[in-house]
């Protein structure tokens, strides 16, 4: 196995573009989140928020009928459209063309929620980030990844791994299959952990921020909102791959000094995105 390439300050500053004054949001990509379930609606909140807080433009949430009061207060800047099911997605269709779509996180396995992946990956040309119940989907659907587009971002954490690659004996075996599986698929993983490894074909990448504090539930979701919003911005998917894992990692090292390990939360990842991006823009 070759030995990764660190995800320094360094390798952030060189991929992150500052934002060009004379920017609107028409401009600044409209990226879509596909999420949630009787629930788990907070799981597209999450996602929701952190995306919108990333510097895209607009992002439209996709979620089933009963997550529609619940977006629309938490998060007033979201627009949503709803699935005609009350508790899960059945049906994905969006008014609109987006520049990214982010889906998965809290959508359940409900056997409606597996037809619409496969229609939608049918008749999605945006760049994707695929995450949580989506990857499991896919895992259990292998021959669907043919409708993946290449360089599509998927983000397993390792029990999502396993099922998407199988077990593996060590470090060295998880490394090689997960190589093989972006070789064959043409897709960049982003293997979760203490620390995250970005495997993108043959090249691996190891993630230098982040700390035990983003053990807590939905720190994924918000994630897959980040890597989703720079994808809209135009970031190359490898790009916003390396950035976006910073960019999250970097907000627990900032905030662990005021919160500790243990009342940090996923909403206080995105608090303090801004800082984060303040880190690079000096
Ligand atoms: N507020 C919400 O609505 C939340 C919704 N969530 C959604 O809930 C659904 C289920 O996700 P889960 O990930 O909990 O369920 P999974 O069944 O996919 O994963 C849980 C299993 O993975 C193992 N695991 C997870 N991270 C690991 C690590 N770093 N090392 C080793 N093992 C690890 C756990 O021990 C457990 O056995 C997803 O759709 C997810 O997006 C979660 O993100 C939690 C918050
Ligand atoms: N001990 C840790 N050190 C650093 N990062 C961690 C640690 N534990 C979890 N993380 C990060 O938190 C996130 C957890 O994602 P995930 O398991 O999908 O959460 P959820 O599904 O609850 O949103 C990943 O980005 C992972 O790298
Ligand atoms: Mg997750």
């Amino acid at each position: 196995m070759k030995s990764p390439y660190l995800i320094t300050k360094e390798e952030a500053l060189r991929v992150y573009k500052p934002v060009n004054p004379h920017t609107h949001k028409g401009l600044q990509g409209h990226a879509v989140i596909i999420a949630g379930s009787y629930g788990k609606i907070g799981a597209a909140v999450l996602a929701s928020k952190s995306c919108l807080k990333s510097g895209c433009g607009l992002v439209t949430t996709f979620i089933p009928k009963c997550g529609y009061q619940i977006l629309q207060i938490s998060i007033p800047e979201v627009m949503t459209v709803t699935d005609e099911n009350t508790n899960f997605i059945t049906n994905i269709h969006l008014p609109l063309i987006p520049q990214a779509v982010g889906i998965g996180p809290g959508i359940g396995k409900e056997l409606g929620t597996q037809k619409a992946l496969f229609e939608f990956l049918r008749i999605n040309k945006a760049p994707l980030v695929i995450d949580a119940d989506a990857l499991n989907i896919l895992a259990e659907n292998l021959s669907w990844f043919e409708l993946v587009p290449e360089n599509t971002i998927l983000t397993p954490h390792p029990k999502e791994l396993e099922r998407l690659i199988g077990k593996w004996n060590s470090d060295s075996e998880k490394f090689q299959k997960t190589i093989a599986f972006s070789e064959k698929y043409k897709v960049i993983v982003v293997m979760k952990g203490a620390p995250t490894f970005i495997i993108n074909k043959s090249e691996i990448y190891q993630n230098t921020t982040g700390n035990a504090a983003l053990a807590t539930a939905g720190s994924g979701d918000v994630l897959t909102g980040i890597l989703t919003s720079l994808l809209a911005q135009g970031y190359e998917p490898k790009y916003a791959a390396k950035l976006g894992v910073y960019l999250h990692g970097l907000t627990a090292d900032l905030a662990l000094p005021k919160t500790g390990y243990e009342s940090f939360t996923a909403s206080t990842i995105i608090k303090y995105l801004g800082k984060a991006f303040l880190e690079l823009d000096n």
